[in-house]
């Protein structure tokens, strides 16, 4: 397994749920950028678990460890690597799991590529707990890419095909030992017009690439995405005109992306989350032990939505696959 995203930068993520620990080595970053550790923390916990009702009851404290890369608060060349301690483990829930695979997680696939040497533990390497280091990484990009004025936001469009009473669904999926996914809409602003490049490192090329890092993400469209199949030439076109000066285009239905390359409009994209696989309804799966089908309900701590924990994740894998962008732009004298 690598776990490794960029082509400056390099961001390896590392780590099991119930490891020792999890965490992120960053190479390349800038020297002399000084991290806000308070404005990261609350990043941070945004994503941390166990903090409402609706969400795993695994509370972790989820504070970094930086163990190399600053001095200080500020970043000094050298690969930064920064941990955080898995601290409430409770490993015995997944001893069916090790032989009875959940339907819908990666038990199944993992075993098969990893001969069952695979961390079977809390979902091991496959975790979304591994989305905290991405967003320890995130946090720290989105740092930067703001003093370039560069700002991303994220908001729930809908939850089990609620938009208008989202966590309903959640309350709903909650009490039948079920779970719901839904959508989450991304947007980043201030990007200048001109970023990414054909043909396979073109802006949603490197969006998407960070975002199926995401565990649980199956879908993703940019702009209008699957419903501008529906729309003519004439709607679907973005015409141009000037503002202060500026290009501007009067419709985002690309959003913000022609030809892989930004366009200067705000950079738009969705994405669709499964439910969560871990539900305590019963469900059809295999022993492998014993060769026969069987039926398995799951026990212990999970999310009935991932939803709203995903949204810094998106944010962090959208901040981070930007920056990439931007430290490989150097095409015009
Ligand atoms: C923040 C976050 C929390 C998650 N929590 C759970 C959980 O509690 N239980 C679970 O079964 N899956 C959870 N998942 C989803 C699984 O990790 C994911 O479905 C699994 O690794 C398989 O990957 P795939 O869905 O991308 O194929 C979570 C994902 C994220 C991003
Ligand atoms: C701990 C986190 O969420 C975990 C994500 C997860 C999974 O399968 O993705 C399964 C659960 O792990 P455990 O069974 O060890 O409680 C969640 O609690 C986290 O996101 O930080």
């Amino acid at each position: 397994m690598a776990s490794i995203y960029g082509d400056f930068i390099k961001v390896s993520i590392f780590g099991q749920s119930h490891s020792e620990a999890i965490g992120v080595s960053i190479h390349n970053l800038p020297a002399g950028f000084e991290i806000d550790m308070e404005k990261l923390q609350s990043f941070l916990n945004r994503r941390a678990p166990g903090r409402s009702k609706y969400t795993t009851s695994r509370r972790e404290e989820d504070i970094p460890e930086f163990i190399s890369g600053l001095v200080g608060n500020r970043t000094c060349g050298a690969p930064l690597t920064a941990i955080i301690r898995n601290t409430n483990i409770i490993s015995k829930d997944y001893d069916v799991i090790k032989d009875v695979p959940r339907p819908g997680h990666a038990d199944y696939s993992a075993h098969i590529k990893y001969g069952g040497y695979e961390d079977y533990r809390g979902g091991g390497h496959f975790s979304g707990r591994l989305t905290a280091p991405l967003c320890i990484a995130g946090g720290i990009f989105i740092q930067i890419l703001e003093e370039q004025k560069i700002e991303i936001n994220s908001k729930i469009l809908e939850i089990g095909g609620n938009a208008k009473e989202p966590y309903l669904e959640i309350e709903r999926a909650m009490n039948d030992g079920d779970s719901v996914g839904g959508i989450v809409q991304c947007g980043i602003k201030g990007l200048r017009a001109g970023i990414g490049s054909p043909i396979f490192d073109g802006v949603e090329n490197k969006i998407s690439q960070a975002v199926f890092g995401i565990p649980g993400i199956k879908g993703i469209e940019f702009g209008e995405g699957f419903a501008i199949a529906k729309l003519k030439g004439s709607e679907s076109k973005d015409e141009y005109y000037y503002e202060d000066g500026e290009i501007k285009t009067k419709t985002n239905n690309n959003g913000g992306i022609l030809g892989g390359i930004s366009n200067g409009m705000d950079i738009v994209f969705k994405v669709a989350v499964k439910p969560t696989p871990s539900i305590s309804k019963e469900q059809d799966s295999i022993s492998y032990s014993k060769g026969e089908n069987t039926v398995l309900s799951v026990k212990g701590r999970h999310d009935p939505c991932i939803v709203p924990r995903i949204l810094p994740c998106v944010e962090a894998a959208a901040a981070m696959a930007i920056f990439d962008l931007l430290m490989g732009e150097c095409n015009v004298r």
